[in-house]
């Protein structure tokens, strides 16, 4: 079996792990790590498996990776460096050591580590907690193709993986790592919208939630027979209520700005890539 490491146990990895755990992979193959005693236990709690906080053992990190064929680093970016430097004397040769990070590059997480350590920078998004993700991985040379898939069958049961060259990961970002906030602010307005016309706010909630789960199964069932746009032509009769629905947000320039908004997350990933090498 499979030995994981999950170095920093918060939103993301967390959501990882929850996958992880209902595609059947066994909790007592699962060490994780977090900052304060207090949410290790919370931890502990949620997920089933053995969390070890940082806060009362220093070498939390370093037992959890020595154990492991797998590592998951879900800490910070600007803290990713400084722990792959933390667990390097750690890691077996044949440890994978996989980042969720935004912005860490292959090359940085490298030059903390031993020489050939393989590597993957994985971007995954946090509908990864319910079966429905996406996660893009980049590899590194030391990483044997048994490896990439030892990782992509992992992480498959919770969603699509995309393998992708290394300079594709922030466009990956901007899209789908990003993209479940783009959706629920959404829903988020939607639901709004309902109040202000007098809605309960529960119902206006649950009818923007089911709405954007129903046309997110219609997107991926029919893709293939409808492009995305022919749904949404389905729907909108001529010169009939969605029809000025959509010349509202034409209007305001809403697709310009939905792209211009994805654009500016894959951009602040470079940034932030930039100001990490300082
Ligand atoms: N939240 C999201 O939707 C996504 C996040 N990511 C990436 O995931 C990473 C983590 O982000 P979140 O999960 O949102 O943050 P978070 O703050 O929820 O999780 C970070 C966790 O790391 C722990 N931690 C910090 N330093 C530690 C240390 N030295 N040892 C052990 N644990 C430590 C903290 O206690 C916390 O539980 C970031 O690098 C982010 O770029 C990537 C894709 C999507
Ligand atoms: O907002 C962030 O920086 C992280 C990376 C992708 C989603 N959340």
């Amino acid at each position: 079996m499979t030995k994981i490491a999950m170095l920093g146990l918060g939103s993301m990895n967390g959501a990882v792990l929850s996958g992880l755990l209902a595609s059947g992979v066994s909790a007592e193959d699962v060490v994780g790590t977090s900052r304060s005693a207090e949410s290790a236990q919370q931890r502990s709690q949620q997920y089933g498996v053995t969390v070890l906080a940082e806060e009362h053992d220093a070498a939390a990190n370093t037992t959890a990776a020595a154990q492991a064929d797998v590592v998951f680093l879900g800490v910070k970016p600007h803290q990713v460096v400084d722990l792959c430097a933390e667990i390097k004397e750690a890691l077996r040769p044949h440890t994978v050591v996989v980042s969720v990070a935004a912005a860490v590059t292959i090359a940085m997480m490298e030059s903390a580590l031993a020489e050939r350590q393989p590597v993957i920078r994985a971007m995954p998004n946090t509908p990864m907690s319910v079966g429905a993700g996406v996660v893009g991985l980049a590899a590194s040379s030391a990483v044997s193709p048994q490896q990439t898939q030892t990782v992509a069958q992992l992480l498959g049961a919770s969603g699509s993986v995309h393998v992708l060259e290394e300079e594709q990961i922030d466009a990956l970002t901007g899209v789908a790592g990003s993209g479940p906030a783009y959706t629920f602010y959404l829903a988020e307005h939607m639901a709004a919208a309902g109040v202000e016309m007098g809605l309960d706010p529960e119902l206006a909630a649950d009818l923007a939630a089911q709405t954007v789960y129903g046309a997110g199964k219609m997107l991926i069932e029919n893709r293939g027979d409808n492009d995305v746009a022919q749904l949404r032509r389905n729907v909108t009769s001529p010169n009939g209520t969605t029809q000025r629905a959509i010349e509202t947000f034409d209007a305001a320039q809403m697709g310009a700005t939905i792209r211009a908004g994805a654009q500016a997350s894959a951009a602040r990933a470079a940034e932030i890539t930039a100001q990490l090498q300082g």
